[in-house]
């Protein structure tokens, strides 16, 4: 049966080579060859570690749990086997990255008498690294067993002088020193890490060495460019070996360094790559925690709706899960609800504040309209009223130029006017019109005898007949002393006659401390009759027939001839 495979020493060797150096794809492709060209007593118990390694590197959980219960009920975990040690080894690895610590610790404390001697190859130096890194999360009795074990490997893993392995031992030894997570000084850790740093350099492209550069670049380089090349040259290696579970850590832990070095979108875009690729790999917790980055991420920038969107993904991803999975559902649900609250107060705080803004804005608006047309109308007023007034005292100025202050009736310059334009009216339209002076008939006597105050009562009291007996369209006015003009437009001399009865009628019935019979004499003349037509020498003219009434006894009118 062992012919059917004649080199199946070297294949095993090859196999338990591949397990310890955790290359999967070899591993892979030796199952492969095994199965398909080697027939074998011992072939099962290999084939079940090599299948157990690549599960637990590729985080294949259901197969993990298959495989892990089918050894322990083959009970094939046996002291006596030539590969125990691997068998050992493969074992508490798994339960150590299956998140089982406790159960690691305590196979590798059942077992750890099988490690009493020195170690005497390659795997025994990497399983008494696990138990010294194992035991160091141990009770304090098994504590102080740590540093014998490293002790022992670290001897060996030089005399075997094989670079990755004596980095494996001195990564497990300085990582484990970590002088946050136990009691080693600073200093001691540094001494520690130095050496195994150093090392890097020698280490061709192994898992190890992936291992290393993670832990380095994510927690050591302080330079941005650096650690980000650092950790992915990690995850490609870890990618070449097949080590998907570890290539997914490095991942999140080269998304994490992103994001603190402010890179927001190229972290946005490997989160959303990592769950595209890798969806079923990773973890609630994982998954959970990428989501998150993408809501806060998206928040970050204000792209609520994108950070909503991220949050129903993860629902939408989650809802056939587990009740574990349903209670952090409702968890993260709860706070959902509560940021999306918050989201909505913030829009509606910024809305009321952009109203409250508007509001102001639109209440000085009006504060300044109305401002502008009170001082407007307080202008236009102030305008108004100077014009106004201005305007009433020229009015008030040019009406006191055209009236006689004793009598109220117009003065001279007055109807000197209104006869001009009379007179040029009576020519334009060919019409008649009658000119009369009058003057009233022994007034300095009136004067002298009954005083000045009676000459001028008689004076008003001749105005008052004057305007009270002319018609509408005739104008009359005071010439001088006590000499009156009369315009009678559209009227013939015949018809002044009328007019001088009329006053004088009037007059003649004032009677005043004992005056009366007062008396004027008019002289007339027409437009029509006269070769002359400027007003002064119709005047004149009027004036000259004043004249001879006077001279003809007073108390009469003349006119001139037709
Ligand atoms: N009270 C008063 N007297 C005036 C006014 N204006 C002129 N007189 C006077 O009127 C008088 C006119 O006198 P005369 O020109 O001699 O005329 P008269 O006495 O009426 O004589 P006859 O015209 O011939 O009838 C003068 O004594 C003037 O002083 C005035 O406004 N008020």
């Amino acid at each position: 049966q062992e012919s059917r495979c004649t080199n199946y020493g070297s294949v095993i060797s090859s196999l338990y080579n591949s397990i310890e150096t955790l290359n999967v794809k070899k591993l892979k492709a030796i199952n492969k060859y095994l199965k398909n060209h080697c027939v074998h007593n011992n072939i099962e118990t290999h084939l079940l570690f090599s299948e157990l390694t690549i599960a637990d590197a590729e985080k294949d959980r259901n197969n993990i749990e298959l495989i892990r219960n089918k050894i322990i009920a083959l009970n094939i975990l046996d002291k006596s086997n030539p590969r125990f040690a691997w068998h050992l080894y493969v074992m508490a690895q798994s339960w150590f990255w299956d998140s089982k610590t406790e159960k690691a610790i305590a196979l590798l404390s059942e077992y750890k008498s099988y490690f009493i001697g020195e170690p005497k190859n390659s795997i025994e130096v990497r399983a008494l690294s696990l138990i010294g890194g194992y035991f160091d999360n141990a009770e304090s009795s098994i504590e102080k067993e740590k540093n014998t074990y490293f002790d022992k490997a670290e001897i060996k893993a030089n005399e075997i002088g094989d670079p990755e392995l004596i980095l494996y031992v001195n990564f497990r030894k300085g990582s484990e020193a970590y002088p946050d997570i136990n009691t080693d000084s600073a200093v001691e850790y540094k001494k520690k890490k130095d050496k195994w740093v150093s090392i890097l350099d020698s280490v061709n492209s192994c898992v190890t060495k992936a291992e290393v550069l993670l832990y380095w670049g994510y927690l050591e380089i302080e330079d941005k460019n650096k650690s980000l090349s650092t950790l992915k040259e990690a995850i490609q290696i870890l990618s070449d070996f097949g080590v998907t579970r570890t290539a997914l850590d490095g991942s999140i832990l080269y998304i994490q360094l992103l994001q603190n070095y402010g890179e927001v979108s190229e972290a946005e875009f490997m989160i959303n790559k990592l769950i595209e690729d890798h969806y079923s790999l990773m973890d609630d917790y994982q998954i959970k925690k990428l989501y998150e980055w993408l809501f806060e991420l998206s928040k970050s920038q204000k792209r609520f709706e994108d950070a909503m969107k991220y949050k129903d993904n993860y629902y939408e991803n989650l809802l056939s899960e587990d009740d574990k999975s349903q209670k952090e559902l409702d968890e993260l649900l709860a706070e959902y609800k509560v940021e999306e609250q918050k989201s909505a107060n913030r829009i509606l705080e910024q809305s009321l504040e952009v109203t409250k803004l508007e509001k102001e804005n639109e209440k000085q608006k009006n504060y300044i309209l109305v401002m502008f047309i009170i001082t407007l109308s307080i202008t236009v007023l102030l305008l108004s009223l100077i014009v106004y007034r201005s305007q009433k005292s020229k009015n008030e100025l040019s009406k006191l130029a055209m009236i006689d202050v004793l009598t109220g009736a117009p003065n001279r310059r007055a109807i000197t006017l209104q006869a001009t334009k009379e007179l040029a009216i009576a020519q334009r339209k060919c019409q008649n019109l009658t000119i009369l002076l009058a003057d009233l008939d022994n007034f300095k006597s009136i004067n002298d005898i009954y005083g000045h105050d009676m000459g001028d009562f008689v004076l008003k009291k001749f105005a008052d007949i004057a305007s009270e007996n002319i018609r509408a369209m005739d104008k009359f006015g005071r010439w001088g002393g006590e000499e009156w003009l009369f315009i009678l437009p559209a009227t013939s001399i015949e018809e002044a006659k009328n007019l001088f009865e009329r006053l004088s009628s009037k007059l003649s019935k004032v009677e005043v401390d004992g005056l009366s019979n007062i008396t004027f004499s008019m002289g007339a003349v027409e437009l029509y009759s006269n070769s002359d037509s400027d007003l002064n020498s119709l005047i004149r003219k009027a004036d000259d027939k004043l004249y001879i009434a006077k001279k003809s006894g007073k108390n009469r009118v003349c006119f001139a001839p037709k």
